[in-house]
């Protein structure tokens, strides 16, 4: 079948994004068009595969994202600004309330980041505190920087859902080949994790943060916006960062702007950052084999890729 697409990537988190309100496709089959177009390896490449969805009485519309392996994950919220700017587009709107996998979070079109920058605000929540928000199999009874002897590394962990599964760990430096061997562990679904886990490693900056973050069913990615909520929140449960504050989120693709609010103030993240379309295409893709052909590029969006590469120089 011919799919359009744009490739997009909030925070160098790149995906291809399909406006799915008219497609309608087994469960089965979008997952293998985001395993052919979500892979690294193949014509067009990503972190995942974004669909923006119909809306419905309560939502403006939806979202779906299934990681490069094909699996359907709650959320993610770097993938959620782009959704959000198409779904605007399309629509004629500024702001919605966006239905996800089994929870809703709002989104506007905010004030750039950058110069030429287009930037969403998204705002999602209630995150889930502890080992059962996350699916953990631990004696435990809560998971906020706590040691998991089920987990094969000593280093102390915060349990976060937003509602997918993250593990946050603080650390003075991020050891990539450390994180990348946790994460490795994690995608096997040991009996203590049977739903698998994004991991994350976060470097307190001042009051800042920086995450390096290998995502579940997809591996080391330059960015996960999800992995930042859950990061800022555990700075506000670890009281490293107050609730309410507003901070930066660093990571390899460039950063966003988050405020974590207390579980007692409802307990949402809000985000500020990029949506950046790169390029419109279209391609032939085989769901069944889960592989595409070279895409046809349409148009090509070369202005918006070097606004946020310049912004993101400006801060290297
Ligand atoms: N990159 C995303 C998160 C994508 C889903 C994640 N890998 C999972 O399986 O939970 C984000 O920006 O949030």
């Amino acid at each position: 079948m011919r799919i359009a697409f744009i490739k997009c990537h909030g925070s160098g988190n790149d995906f291809p994004l399909i406006d799915a309100r008219a497609i309608t496709l087994a469960d089965a089959e979008w997952a293998g068009i985001a395993r052919a177009l979500a892979d690294r390896a193949g014509p067009v490449g990503g972190d995942g595969l974004l669909l923006l969805t119909a809306g419905d009485a309560e939502h403006g519309f939806g979202m779906r994202m299934f990681n490069s392996d094909g699996s359907e994950a709650e959320t993610c919220l770097n993938g959620l600004r782009c959704v959000a700017r198409l779904g605007f587009e399309v629509l004629g709107i500024d702001r919605a309330r966006v239905r996800l996998k089994t929870s809703s979070a709002d989104a506007a079109r905010a004030d750039s980041v950058a110069p030429g920058v287009v930037t969403i605000e998204t705002r999602a929540g209630p995150a889930g505190v502890g080992a059962f928000a996350i699916g953990l199999r631990t004696g435990l009874d809560a998971v906020v920087e706590a040691a998991v002897p089920e987990l094969p590394s000593a280093r102390r962990f915060t349990a976060v859902a937003m509602p997918n599964p993250h593990l946050v760990a603080f650390v003075e430096q991020v050891d990539e080949d450390e994180l990348v061997a946790l994460g490795d562990w994690c995608e096997a679904r040991p009996e203590a994790l049977p739903e698998r886990a994004n991991v994350s490693f976060v470097e307190l900056r001042g009051a800042d943060l920086f995450v390096r973050t290998y995502e579940r069913g997809v591996g080391l990615t330059d960015s996960c916006g999800s992995a930042m909520a859950a990061s800022a929140f555990a700075a506000g449960l670890t009281g490293r960062i107050g609730f309410g504050t507003a901070m930066t989120v660093f990571n390899r693709g460039g950063l966003v702007h988050a405020v974590a609010v207390a579980p007692g103030d409802g307990g949402c993240v809000t985000i500020r950052g990029n949506a950046t379309f790169l390029y419109d295409a279209m391609v032939e893709v085989d769901p069944a084999a889960g592989a595409a052909q070279v895409p046809v590029i349409l148009a090509r969006r070369d202005n918006e890729a070097a606004a946020w590469e310049a912004a993101v120089a400006a801060i290297r």
